[in-house]
């Protein structure tokens, strides 16, 4: 079968692999792209999106965690053969990925962010991230298949094709785990999934005081986004909930439009927001590192520069 295969814990996350996969198929003379998924809807829908076969995984019994896949997964690779596969970064993404790679002995390059074919070799080139952000590191494997872990949103998910045709395979049940989930609770919902939103305010350590965090508030509510912050806010000052920071420890996030209000501009955050579409920067420090990133950037007090930008703005937008 060999190919290029991909395991991810949502839809969307399959889907964004598809985008990945299908990417390098094309690279390797049109390599079937492989993908497990957990329902036939789903596998028709990723047949579809550019999946050539989909493996569908029996559902889980009640109290089965989703590493009870395992077993599984690991007997469908070693029937099927792959170059390549692609598991997303998500916490349990990361540990059936990290599980698989030890049964196979093969490589496995985890928070891949890129990746690059050299065709002939069929040698997958994997880049990711370190010293928070300040370099990149590039992997390749010398085992096959050649494992990656890839965050979610590193790439834009495969959308749906007219008559595409593909196969659709039952894998066999699966064995029931050792482990068993005896309970689950939703986190106590803090705040707004940052990760999701169209607009993000992000206030950063140029705030004076948490009643300030008002004026990034009365910013989001106008645009219809939401507030984000820096570690420190979350962390130190403990302002905002560490759920909101953005940054290589923190949530990446990708919207249409990212305002940093007295945000330096650090490395460490820019990792978590340089793929936003527009970057919008208030600092009153004109060497700040974050007008590098910003494709707008204005020089001044936060203090002064957000009424005023709030005020336009209700006008502009008639709120
Ligand atoms: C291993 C590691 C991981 C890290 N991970 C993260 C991470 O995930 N996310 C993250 O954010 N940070 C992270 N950090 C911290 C990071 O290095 C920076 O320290 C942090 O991002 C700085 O936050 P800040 O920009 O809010 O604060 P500061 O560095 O204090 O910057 C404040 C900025 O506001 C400006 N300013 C001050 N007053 C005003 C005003 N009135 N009007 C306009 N501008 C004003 C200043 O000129 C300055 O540029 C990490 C650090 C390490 C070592």
């Amino acid at each position: 079968m060999a190919g290029i295969w991909i395991f991810a814990e949502s839809r969307e996350q399959t889907l964004e692999l598809i985008s990945a996969g299908t990417s390098l198929a094309r690279q390797l003379d049109g390599a079937a792209v492989v993908t497990f998924a957990t329902s036939r809807q789903l596998a028709e829908e990723y047949i579809s999106c550019g999946a050539g076969e989909v493996l569908v995984l029996p559902p889980l019994a009640g109290g089965q965690p989703l590493e009870a896949y395992v077993p599984a997964i690991i007997e469908a690779v070693r029937g099927g053969d792959p170059d390549i596969f692609l598991i997303s970064a998500t916490q349990r993404g990361r540990e059936i990925a990290a599980r698989v790679a030890a049964a196979l002995d093969t490589g496995l390059c985890s928070g891949c962010t890129a990746l690059k074919l050299d065709k002939e070799k069929k040698q997958l080139i994997m880049e990711r991230m370190l010293y928070g952000g300040a370099a990149v590191q590039t992997v390749v494997c010398s085992g096959r298949p050649q494992m990656a872990t890839i965050p979610p949103r590193t790439f834009e998910p495969a959308a749906p094709q007219e008559g595409r045709q593909g196969k659709v395979t039952e894998l066999a049940g699966v064995q029931p785990s050792p482990v068993k989930v005896v309970g689950r609770a939703p986190k106590a919902a803090e705040a707004v999934d940052i990760t999701e939103a169209k607009v993000v305010v992000c206030a950063g350590r140029g705030f004076e005081k948490k009643e300030d965090l008002n004026l990034a508030q009365e910013l989001a509510q106008v645009t219809g986004g939401a507030v984000g912050c820096t570690r420190p806010v979350a962390e130190e000052l403990r302002w905002l909930p560490e759920d909101l920071y953005i940054g290589i420890s923190g949530k990446k996030v990708k919207p249409g439009l990212y305002i940093g209000l007295g945000v330096a501009g650090q490395i460490q955050h820019v990792t978590g927001m340089r793929d936003s579409k527009v970057v919008l920067a208030v600092n009153r420090d004109e060497n700040a590192p974050i007008f590098d990133a910003a494709d707008y950037g204005i020089v001044g007090d936060l203090y002064d520069v957000v009424p005023k930008l709030i005020k336009e703005l209700r006008i502009a937008l008639n709120k």
